[in-house]
């Protein structure tokens, strides 16, 4: 078994905000990240899958493949957004980088070649904040 890991990164808007609580509350849980009027972050993204090579190519899969279906699926969606009101699955969501993890795998799993598996969403927030999502 093989691991294969492709970086992408996007810039995103958002802001820690629960719509059900008064503003004071999400200003006490979530404090300036809680700013009505956004902030934004330069994600990075670690993508990994694994598997075994294929004997013929050497590859588990091509990671260009690998980098065009993060782009088409993910990116495209998330580049230069406000992950609160722009992103079709992260609509009704928290915008925290652990939601944001989960759904990016959502977004990723139906699209991998036969027996290639997702293993791991590494997400880094800011330089010292990351999440990794293993799919359960
Ligand atoms: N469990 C989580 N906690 C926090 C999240 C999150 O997604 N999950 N997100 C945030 C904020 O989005 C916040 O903007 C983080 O940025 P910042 O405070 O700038 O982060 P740093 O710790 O890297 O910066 P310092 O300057 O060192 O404070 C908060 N919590």
């Amino acid at each position: 078994m093989v691991y294969l890991t492709r970086l992408e990164h996007f810039n995103a808007a958002h802001k820690l905000y629960n719509p059900n609580w008064t503003k004071a509350h999400n200003e006490a849980v979530f404090g300036l990240c809680a700013n009505e009027n956004w902030h934004g972050h330069n994600f990075e993204l670690f993508v990994t899958v694994k598997g075994n090579p294929d004997p013929d190519t050497g590859f588990l899969m091509d990671v260009k493949v690998l980098s065009q279906i993060v782009n088409d699926r993910v990116i495209e969606a998330l580049d230069h957004k406000n992950l609160n009101i722009e992103v079709p699955f992260l609509q009704g969501k928290m915008c925290t980088t652990e939601n944001l993890a989960m759904a990016i795998w959502d977004q990723i799993v139906p699209h991998l070649p036969d027996k290639v598996h997702l293993h791991c969403i590494k997400l880094y927030e800011t330089p010292r904040i990351y999440v990794e999502y293993f799919g359960e």
